[in-house]
């Protein structure tokens, strides 16, 4: 007989257009420190496909869609994202529809939850907390929580650690997720709303969601059947 038993202790979530669509207020910061190096604003739709290797990578996507870019440029721009990303982090930046429910249905289930993110750890923490999930979480990591980011898969493996260990799955958004999960050997599931350069179905996802209501439905289906 097949048992119900919940195939996964963890489940891990990427955090920028999986969790939260956080692309307002990312495009502000980012245009305000273009601003300040005297380049145009760049709409926000073309920074939805930037997102996804962390603040200082999404700097110099902007600089180079708006003219040249050198490291020096970054170097100046950077502070002024950060203060106005840091001061404005959930101006707008609100979970996608579903998250709250998936979350709770998760946690009524005793599945520990984690966030592995290329977000900056204290802005990861500070986002987490304006939106009232400071307890939701089991473990967060972010880009420079190890010397080491995401595709590398140990950020994945010390977020799963943290949370407790045990059967795991990831859920994101971008290549860099589902490169991830593949460097780490566990699926991963891709939601299609959020940011990324190419296709979902050129991810690679072990399965894509269009919708937070068909997480649980999608991770049951990952079970391998027992007898
Ligand atoms: O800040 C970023 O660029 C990426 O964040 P994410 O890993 O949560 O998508
Ligand atoms: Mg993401």
């Amino acid at each position: 007989m097949q048992t119900s038993r919940f195939p996964f202790t963890v489940v891990a979530f990427d955090l920028d257009g999986t969790l939260v669509d956080t692309a307002p207020d990312l495009t502000a910061a980012l245009n305000h420190a273009l601003g300040s190096l005297g380049r145009p604003a760049i709409d926000p739709e073309s920074v939805r496909h930037m997102v996804g290797h962390g603040a200082r990578a999404l700097l110099r996507q902007g600089l180079q869609a708006t003219g040249t870019c050198d490291e020096s440029l970054i170097d100046r721009g950077f502070p002024v994202f950060i203060d106005h990303y840091t001061a404005h982090i959930a101006d707008t930046s609100r979970p996608y529809p579903g998250v709250a429910e998936a979350l709770d249905r998760l946690d009524a289930l005793g599945v520990k939850l984690a966030i592995c993110t290329n977000k900056a750890e204290s802005l990861a923490l500070r986002l987490v907390e304006a939106l009232g999930w400071q307890n939701r979480f089991a473990a967060i990591v972010g880009g420079d929580t190890l010397p080491v980011r995401k595709p590398d898969p140990t950020p994945l493996f010390a977020a799963i650690a943290r949370a407790g260990g045990g059967p795991a799955a990831f859920v994101g958004d971008s290549i860099t997720d589902t490169d991830t999960a593949r460097a780490a050997a566990l699926p991963c599931i891709a939601v299609t709303f959020g940011f990324r350069d190419r296709p979902a179905e050129e991810l690679g996802a072990t399965a894509l969601i269009d919708h937070f209501d068909e997480l649980i439905p999608a991770l049951m289906k990952l079970q391998s059947p027992q007898i």
